[in-house]
């Protein structure tokens, strides 16, 4: 799915990612998880091939990025991302939102097709948004808007879905109800392969079987979550001391000092 070779970013002298190696297979669901500033929205923008590489090299879907025609190769990426919704007109009705996202369009330009409709039904069922499919785009939660993104990503049937920080601005029910569709999602025969990027260790599912540990543009650590959830590894992560707590098979964070911050 994803080949990253010693990605490398410097922009305006300030090196954002530095050798950056991250091998991801199909059918494999990672999270990122880094604080603010350590590069994520930067690997996310390397990702979609929307800023290039200084150095290293980057492959997905085995198509070596600078030898692949991009546009098409976007259209097999699915993308929920704060950044998308400021793009979509608020007067836009959901069902036309939801159907665009088979032509990866902002707004809905194209003649759609009666199975079009039965296809962004079934996705607004499944991310329980159906009933709001008539409503203006502008009216919606912030909750309902990540839903509705969601179906929409899904229209186009990507191999790959990136949410980037999809829990923000939600409160603690709408979070967890949204970790629960994504959860469904997981387990759906059709799931496209998923990562997840956030700034909240708790945010991380049990579906996320894997975790990129970024900092400061490095790659901090990677593997297998289970592994890397730990007070040790943790700790040093964030560089000061934490401690962990598993329940529902997710890691609940907390610092054990308080940082006095001047
Ligand atoms: N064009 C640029 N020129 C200089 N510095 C940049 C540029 N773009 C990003 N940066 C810096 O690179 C660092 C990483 O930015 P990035 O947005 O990738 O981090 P992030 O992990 O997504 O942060 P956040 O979680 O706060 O959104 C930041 O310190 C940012 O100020």
């Amino acid at each position: 799915m994803i080949q990253l070779t010693n990605v490398s970013v410097i922009k305006n002298k300030k090196t954002i990612l530095k050798n950056v190696s991250w091998h991801v297979e199909k059918g494999e669901h990672w999270s990122i998880l880094g604080l603010n500033g350590s590069g994520k929205t930067t690997l996310l923008n390397v990702l979609n091939g929307y800023l290039h590489p200084t150095t290293g090299q980057v492959e997905v879907f085995h198509q070596l990025f600078g030898k692949t025609y991009l546009p098409d190769l976007r259209k097999r990426i699915g993308l929920v991302s704060a950044s998308l919704q400021q793009q979509i007109q608020p007067f836009e009705s959901v069902l036309s939102i939801v159907l665009s996202g088979k032509f990866a369009s902002i707004g809905l330009w194209e003649s759609v097709e009666k199975s079009d409709i039965q296809l962004a039904e079934h996705y607004m069922e499944l991310l329980q948004c159906n009933h709001l499919q008539d409503k203006e785009y502008g009216t919606l939660s912030q909750g309902e808007r990540q839903k509705v993104l969601i179906a929409r990503a899904l229209m186009a049937q990507p191999e790959l879905l990136i949410f980037d920080e999809p829990c923000n601005g939600l409160d603690i029910i709408m979070r967890e109800h949204l970790l629960d569709l994504i959860n469904d999602l997981s387990m759906q025969k059709e799931c496209p392969t998923m990562i997840y990027v956030t700034h909240h260790v708790e945010e991380v599912l049990p579906c996320f079987s894997h975790t990129l540990l970024l900092k400061n543009g490095e790659v901090f650590d990677q593997g297998l979550s289970e592994f890397l959830f730990t007070e040790d590894i943790l700790s040093t992560f964030y560089d000061r001391p934490v401690s962990i707590q598993k329940e529902q098979d997710r890691t609940w964070l907390a610092l054990k000092e308080i940082v006095q911050h001047n």
